[in-house]
């Protein structure tokens, strides 16, 4: 479980998240709102990237602030931007970068990369420098260098944005099968049809909390 207690947040003078309140128990939960309302932030505390002012967030029982570490070891994050998460310089040594802290026996490790970038369709690019691959597919490898470590929470800030829609597709049917709790900001409103739950954040507030189609029924109204 996901739990935000009371969690306000500021940068500077400008407060970004104003007491939220929510469990998240359900397996995939979608998180929307316009540019700007606070998304990011709101999931960039699930794994103490941001620490908040006031209130608490815990994960399966762990406080973010007081255990990072912990934390990041349940909690994998995928950042809208992949460049920002590719660091090897091949497709293979970046995905088998994840797994030097969990897994000693090399073979073991190269066994686990090539099948994770067999099931994200970058087998092909094994060997291929991390750098050239396409945008849609780097943000394909960002998600497999993620998904290869197993973590008990996945947040995905925009997964689909650089994807067609073979990969969007992929990208969904990946999602519909994991058995990790998934919680995916996007603009992608297609992507969260048969989600459990949607949270619709305005200004730093929930505004809307529910199944997906009154959520985005009411996330629409807003915009409109
Ligand atoms: N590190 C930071 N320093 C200062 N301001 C920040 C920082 N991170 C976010 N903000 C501000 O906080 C507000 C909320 O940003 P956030 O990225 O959480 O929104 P978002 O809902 O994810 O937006 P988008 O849909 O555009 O990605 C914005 O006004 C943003 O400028």
């Amino acid at each position: 479980m996901i739990e935000f207690a009371d969690v306000t947040h500021a940068f500077g003078d400008r407060t970004v998240l104003r007491a939220i309140n929510l469990e998240l128990t359900e397996q995939r939960i979608g998180i929307i709102g316009a540019n700007g309302s606070g998304k990011s932030t709101l999931a960039r505390m699930i794994n103490a990237l941001v620490v908040p002012d006031a209130g608490k967030v815990r994960v399966n029982g762990i406080d973010a602030a007081r255990e990072k570490r912990r934390v990041r070891r349940e909690v994998g994050f995928i950042f809208s931007d992949p460049d920002r998460q590719i660091i090897m310089p091949t497709v293979t040594e970046d995905i088998e970068l994840s797994l030097t802290r969990t897994v000693r026996d090399r073979s073991e490790r190269a066994t686990r990369a090539a099948a994770v970038l067999d099931r994200f369709g970058l087998a092909g690019h094994a060997d291929h420098p991390a750098h050239l691959l396409s945008g849609g597919q780097k943000q394909l490898l960002a998600l497999a260098s993620v998904m290869v470590t197993e973590p008990q929470v996945l947040v995905a800030d925009e997964p689909t944005t650089l994807l067609d829609l073979r990969n969007t597709s992929m990208l969904r049917d990946v999602f519909a099968t994991l058995d990790e709790q998934l919680v995916v900001l996007t603009h992608d409103l297609e992507l969260l049809t048969d989600y459990d739950r949607v949270v619709v954040l305005d200004d730093g507030r929930v505004v809307a909390d529910d199944a997906p189609r009154p959520a985005i029924a009411a996330y629409r109204k807003l915009m409109s």
